[in-house]
């Protein structure tokens, strides 16, 4: 009864695609007093649940259970099928086809990775190491959190396997190896540890090593196990929040081994670069988001790629349901992960556009009605109102105009804008400047 319970409470707490892609073999294989044991088909969704959806199991199973419950994961027994290859062991006969076979995510592919100067090195090592197993090993890779390292090294999996799907390509988070080990040490079950980890593995990956800090029995066994694996010639791949000097708390023979191959950064992307990957994302779900609201928030983002993921979706579905998407909606719906424009665009966009058009800020506030004045004047109020989200009704303040004269400027412009290429031309270089004042403000 308590078993249904559970998994109909946590169907509900999750996504319909969540459900559908990480729980469709997720069971209740026992329940003791206040303790789940959940079984799940395989390693890699083992790590990743328990990464990803740790916060809702343990509420879960609180819910049903009472207070203080708590839960474990384990993956199903390996099942042996008869034509499976027996690859040879003196403790155990191993099989090779049905181990560890992990599930990789199909959306995180080379292709559909944006590659720029902040993460090309790490692209290249992990696509050469995929063209060419052996290349580099081990490979450190290491970025802050949601910068891509999770979705290059699937990708590197889902290379190889689409060329060998009988590899054995294994990807935990050191949590889950660690917590594994616990496990196998309290019920006497370390053969069968060593076992899996060092000789039922081709490739290994192992996520968030950073948590091993100051574990130093876990570190040993992982020593040990990097070292059979090294030697047996497998690869290894480790992915870290900081680089291998950086980590504290571990062994120097750790560190080293982790410094034996090659060990790359994935930086911090430049607005240009969040900018592709936005439009990457908008073209991937075939929706349309004006390019001036995705630069808008390229250029005010904090935070992550996963982050501008998520803001990316938010505009999406915005558009979608409500049919227009603009700057200032972006700023109004994303005002969590936007940094406030905190300089006075208004100013400085008058500033940029008086250099530009060689017309003073005194005479673009008139009523001048000289044609280079009254045309720098109308790009002023488009910029202000189009790229910076400021309202048609403050834009008026400032040139004290009326709100459907501010309006009618920027449909002028928009209109211009169509065929005259100068326009556009005056249009970048205000935005060369602004650009400019911004890097010289936060330098
Ligand atoms: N260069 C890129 N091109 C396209 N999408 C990207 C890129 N980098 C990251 N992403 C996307 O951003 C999201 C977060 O990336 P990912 O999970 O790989 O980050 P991570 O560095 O592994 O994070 P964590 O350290 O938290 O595990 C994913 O959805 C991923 O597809």
């Amino acid at each position: 009864m308590n078993k249904e319970k559970l998994l109909s409470l946590l169907k509900e707490k999750v996504s319909r695609q969540q459900w559908e892609h990480w729980f469709i073999d997720f069971s209740v294989k026992r329940i003791e007093e206040n303790h789940v044991v959940f079984e799940v088909g395989n390693l890699f969704i083992k790590g990743y649940i328990e990464k990803k959806f740790d916060k809702i199991l343990r509420k879960v199973v609180g819910e049903v259970l009472g207070p203080g419950a708590t839960y474990e994961i384990v993956d199903a027994p390996i099942s042996l099928s008869d034509n499976s290859e027996i690859v040879s062991d003196n403790v155990a006969l191993v099989r090779k086809k049905p181990v560890l076979i992990t599930p990789l995510n199909p959306k995180y592919t080379f292709d559909n990775f944006v590659v720029d100067e902040f993460n090309q090195f790490a692209y290249n090592v992990l696509l050469e190491a995929a063209k060419k197993p052996g290349t580099y090993n081990p490979i450190f890779i290491h970025s802050e959190a949601g910068m891509g390292k999770t979705h290059l090294v699937q990708a590197y999996g889902n290379y190889l396997l689409s060329n060998n799907p009988d590899l054995r390509y294994a990807y935990l988070t050191s949590e889950s190896f660690m917590n594994e080990l616990v496990t196998k040490l309290k019920t006497g079950n370390m053969e069968e540890f060593r076992e899996r980890y060092r000789k039922k593995i081709d490739v290994l990956v192992i996520d968030d090593i950073q948590f091993l800090a100051g574990k130093k029995g876990v570190q040993i066994e992982l020593f040990h196990t990097f070292n059979t694996l090294y030697e047996s010639g497998k690869q290894i791949i480790v992915c870290s929040d900081r680089s291998p000097k950086e980590l504290k708390e571990f062994q120097d023979r750790v560190i080293s081994r982790f410094q034996m191959g090659i060990v790359v950064q994935i930086k911090t992307p430049s607005q240009e670069a969040m900018y592709k990957i936005s439009k990457k994302i908008v073209d991937e779900e075939k929706a349309d988001v004006p390019d001036e609201v995705l630069e808008y928030v390229a250029r005010h983002l904090k935070g992550s790629i996963r982050i501008l993921k998520g803001a990316v979706v938010k505009l999406i579905a915005y558009k979608s349901m409500y049919g227009e998407v603009t700057v200032s909606t972006a700023k109004s719906i994303l005002k969590d992960v936007l940094i406030e424009d905190t300089r006075s665009t208004d100013h400085d966009i008058l500033d940029a556009a008086s250099k530009i058009f060689g017309v003073s800020k005194e005479e673009l506030v008139s009523n001048s009605r000289d044609k280079k004045t009254a045309m720098a004047r109308q790009l002023c109020m488009y910029l202000m109102v189009r790229k910076f989200g400021m309202s048609t009704r403050k834009v008026g303040e400032i040139f004290s105009k009326s709100h459907p004269a501010v309006i009618s400027a920027v449909k002028n412009i928009e209109e211009k804008m169509q065929e005259d290429k100068r326009l556009i031309g005056h249009m970048k270089l205000i935005e060369i400047e602004l650009q400019k004042k911004a890097g010289n403000a936060s330098s």
